[in-house]
């Protein structure tokens, strides 16, 4: 984040003389058979200094590294002053600077711990009470809605950071909710979201959350009007609104313009990025779905890893750790993607979230000092439940012609233990597998004595496993609150670390401007064909077309 060029850093130059001369002996059959000690000397476990049930092994050992490969990576980090601007961030200072601001998602989970001189940072545990407080009264059916009743079921309507984190989240940590409280997300612009969520809910015992940053969000507030508008055509009168709207927004007076009153209003602050906000009020709808107590747990994982990442040595630094492994692939080996893949269903949402999380941060192309770069940044981030996955793109990242580095994520204990923890056994069975198999591969060798004398030629290719295709893996206790705090924490600690080595702003997300801009001045054209000025050909093509067919 220093904004100079990573390809600057004499440490850059080192790996890249490294895989020079050593990528075509980095095999990882080879690097296992010579040195017993791989595994002892690749993995760490992380506990957390606070509590030590928030635990997890990191194996690394199935990695396209030695352990000078290991060093030169270290080096890098520290040439890229990458626990200078780790301090910086956690200071308050300003190193958002396109937009002037702190990155202060960290002091959300704070718990008094650090002081940070940064405006509204003494005002977390406040808001911390309001969401504690009104959690409650909605989980304890205290809080009524307009005609006595309790609330039964919430709406969040959001988009981007206000609706991923919530819903990985809320996912996540199902075994812990509400089971007679539902939780629904609307997002999506589209009019069949909100309509097919409002087709299951009940005005007398819906709570609707308005979560927007800015609460300009064309998405956002165009559904959550709709929405009202829903509301009061049972309702009827607008007083009622109080009962069923509140907001989590920075932003005050549009929320008062909106028609929802301050006390209703959960504040956070333009430090928080939207994409590192599942901690801050943007989290009601968690606390509502699994309590506070489990939130405040899930903040407290978080920090746990915050204290990791500031105080262990860089060689123990889980998210430096897997911060370096990344540009390993994506800067030397030339990967383009990685993968997240979680055994365990409750984290089908995970690689979602951390699309946002990553893509969002890490997807620049100019330093922060305006220079254009000459090297890849951030990967595109994929992936999906295990084994689901398995059964779909696998085949791509056993055979194809990509490297897709990959990390996989398991509990060892499940919460439904079902048919005596069978179904559990089978799961982690895959999860060992699978690493296993890109690492190791098949032989030709192999093959051959398996299918015997008489197998062609093309199916003996066929079926051989190339390998050597690098994963890491994560295996904890059991997925609790906590544990999802530390593990979210770890990757948004990876995203900085990388961030700062490619010298780009992690913090803004300009790329998602260009395209509002144009659908707002779209919109305005889309009755009369005439209406339709300043286009290429396809555009105008394309929405006169829409202009012929449409039948409102
Ligand atoms: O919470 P808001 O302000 O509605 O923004 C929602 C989303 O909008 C944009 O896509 C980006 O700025 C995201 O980072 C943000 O999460």
């Amino acid at each position: 984040m220093s904004g100079r060029l990573a390809t600057e850093y004499s440490a850059w130059k080192k790996l890249q003389d490294l895989y020079d001369t050593e990528h075509n002996r980095l095999v990882l059959r080879d690097l296992f058979a010579k040195d017993p000690q791989r595994f002892q000397k690749f993995n760490r476990e992380y506990v957390s200094p606070d509590d030590a049930s928030t635990t997890f092994l990191l194996d690394f050992s199935k990695n396209l590294i030695t352990e000078p490969i290991f060093a030169a990576l270290l080096d890098l980090v520290r040439e890229a002053q990458v626990e200078e601007y780790r301090e910086k961030m956690f200071a308050g200072e300003h190193i958002n600077t396109s937009e002037d601001r702190a990155v202060l998602h960290v002091a959300l989970r704070n718990f008094d711990e650090w002081k940070i001189p940064e405006s509204g940072v003494n005002e977390v545990d406040q808001v911390l009470a309001h969401i504690k407080e009104f959690s409650e009264s909605v989980r304890s059916g205290e809080w009524k809605g307009y005609t006595g009743k309790s609330i039964n079921t919430i709406v969040n309507i959001g988009i981007g950071g206000s609706d991923l984190g919530p819903v990985m989240v809320t996912e996540a940590l199902k075994a812990y909710s509400k089971r007679d409280l539902t939780a629904h997300f609307v997002s999506n612009i589209d009019g069949t979201h909100l309509a097919e969520t409002l087709r299951l809910c009940d005005p007398e015992t819906t709570l609707f959350i308005i979560a927007s940053k800015t609460f300009t969000t064309q998405e956002t507030i165009t559904n959550a009007t709709s929405a009202r508008d829903w509301f009061l055509s049972t309702a009827k009168d607008k007083v009622h609104v109080a009962r069923h709207f509140v907001a989590l927004s920075t932003n005050t007076k549009a929320v008062t313009e909106f028609g929802i009153s301050s006390e209703n209003m959960f504040q956070f602050w333009d430090w928080v990025g939207g994409r590192y906000s599942l901690w801050s009020a943007i989290g009601l709808s968690i606390a509502i779905v699994i309590g506070y107590a489990n939130f405040e747990e899930l903040l407290k994982g978080a920090h746990g890893m915050d204290k990791h990442f500031r105080s262990a040595p860089l060689e123990q630094n889980l998210p430096v750790i897997l911060a370096v492994l990344g540009i390993w692939y994506n800067n030397f080996y030339g990967a383009q993607t990685h993968l997240l893949l979680p055994y365990d269903q409750y984290l089908h949402k995970f690689a979602d979230y951390f699309q946002q999380g990553d893509m969002e941060s890490n997807g620049k192309s100019v330093t922060k000092n305006g220079q254009q770069v000459a090297y890849q940044t951030g990967p595109i981030l994929w992936g999906a439940a295990g084994t689901n996955g398995q059964h779909s793109f696998y085949q791509l990242v056993h055979q194809g012609t990509k490297l897709i580095p990959a990390d996989f994520l398991a509990p060892a204990i499940s919460h439904n233990p079902i048919a005596h923890s069978l179904h559990h056994r089978i799961l982690l069975s895959n999860f060992f597998a699978q690493p296993e198999a890109l690492a190791f591969g098949k032989t030709e060798e192999e093959v051959r004595k398996e299918l015997g004398p008489n197998a062609t030629e093309p199916l003996v290719k066929s079926k051989v496993f190339g390998g050597n295709r690098p994963s890491n893996s994560i295996l904890f206790p059991k997925l609790t609150p906590s544990t999802l705090g530390a593990l979210v924490a770890l990757y948004e600690h990876k995203i900085f670390t990388q961030g700062v080595i490619w010298g780009i702003n992690s913090f803004d997300q300009m790329g998602v401007e260009l395209g509002k801009v144009l659908a707002k001045n779209i919109l305005a054209q889309l009755e009369k064909p005439e209406d339709v000025q300043g286009h290429d050909s396809s555009t105008t093509g394309l929405i006169h077309y829409y202009q012929k067919h449409r039948k409102e």
